[in-house]
């Protein structure tokens, strides 16, 4: 390496699920030095590598796969990206702690809002973290397979760390953390104000997710019924609502642009039926309960929410 090269920054995945299988396997074939942390799949992934079907890329594989079973083994990482559900976020500090190197940037690849706030007090001051939302349709079809049906696109805000108060310093991070994914060859924009985009990304989230669960019926059919289309504009609706009530305002459109994506996108089934019908914990509180607390502490109720809200969390008690 010449003096001016850039030594390309060591990349941990954290839980190699969907997400993290995905924007592992891309890094990895973009020249990263990448390891993952896996749990249940870690013994086929060790045997078998990781098997990516994406309908945009063709049939790709890694293997063998820098695969491990415990952080304690793992190198330290420049850049850590959680690729495991927000319900595990506190239980990884530890692994996360681990694995990053001084000054890391710990990165959640993750949905709902807030998420960030229960890690951001397990980890010391001096790392960095960061929110991605993630535009993707992908999920676990078996141990080391992910399928990847469309999109990929990531976008990166600061959340909290050492660069906090130094705008130049945590623009220069998250473009950083942007272009990971562009050498990639993944779309990927910086956000200024990750709040305003978790907002915003739950605009799709709270009606589609939930309703997959409660309805059984992924986006084709709930978008082909009337009752069902009606219902995902108010709920839709309401997030703008809650939103607006937070002090973050949307593109206009917004909503109405969503919905016409959904209708053109290929028929999916969100994260959260994987999740139910595999018997896990479903993420309602970071994409039901902490949007609810926030508006409704800014003086907003959301009522087709809070039944939506409260039907899972029956359906979510009695699904273990
Ligand atoms: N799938 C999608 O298309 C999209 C998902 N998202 C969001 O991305 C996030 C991740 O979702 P997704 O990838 O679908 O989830 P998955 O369930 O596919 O992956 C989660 C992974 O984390 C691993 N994990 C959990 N806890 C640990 C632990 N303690 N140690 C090691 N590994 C652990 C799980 O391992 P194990 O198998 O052992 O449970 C699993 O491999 C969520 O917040 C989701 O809402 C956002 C946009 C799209
Ligand atoms: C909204 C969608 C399907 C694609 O943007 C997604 O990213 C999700 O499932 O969270």
């Amino acid at each position: 390496m010449t003096d001016t090269a850039v030594k390309k920054p060591r990349i941990g995945i954290i839980g190699t699920g969907a997400i993290g299988g995905f924007y592992g396997v891309m890094l990895a074939r973009a020249g990263f030095d990448v390891h993952f942390l896996l749990r249940s799949e870690f013994a086929a992934v060790a045997e078998r590598g990781l098997q990516l079907n994406s309908a945009p890329y063709g049939a790709l594989t890694l293997n063998p796969v820098q695969a491990y079973s415990s952080a304690d083994d793992m190198p330290t990482c420049d850049w850590l990206l959680v690729g495991a559900k927000t319900t595990s976020n506190a239980e990884l500090a530890p692994a996360i702690i681990k694995a990053a190197a001084p000054g890391a940037k710990v990165l959640l690849l993750q949905n709902g809002l807030d998420v960030e706030d229960s890690l951001r007090d397990l980890l010391p001051d001096s790392l960095h973290l960061l929110g991605g939302l993630c535009f993707i349709c992908v999920h676990r079809a078996g141990p080391g397979v992910i399928e990847h049906q469309a999109l990929g696109a990531v976008n990166v805000g600061y959340h909290s760390g050492p660069a906090l108060d130094d705008e130049v310093a945590r623009q220069a991070i998250v473009e950083q953390g942007a272009g990971l994914f562009r050498t990639a060859g993944l779309d990927s924009q910086a956000m200024a104000n990750l709040q305003q985009a978790r907002w915003q990304k739950l605009v799709w989230n709270v009606p589609y997710n939930g309703l997959s669960v409660l309805l059984g019926a992924s986006t084709t059919p709930l978008m082909a019924d009337d009752s069902s289309r009606e219902l995902i504009q108010a709920l839709m609706a309401e997030v703008l609502q809650g939103a607006l009530a937070c002090g973050h305002s949307m593109p206009p459109g917004y909503a109405e642009h969503l919905f016409k994506v959904t209708e053109k996108m290929p028929d999916y089934w969100p994260s959260m039926y994987h999740d139910y019908q595999h018997k896990r914990p479903l993420e309602l509180t970071a994409i039901y309960a902490r949007p609810l607390a926030a508006a409704k502490a800014a003086g907003c109720q959301l009522p087709k929410i809070e039944a939506l809200y409260q039907a899972l969390s029956f359906v979510d008690r009695h699904n273990g």
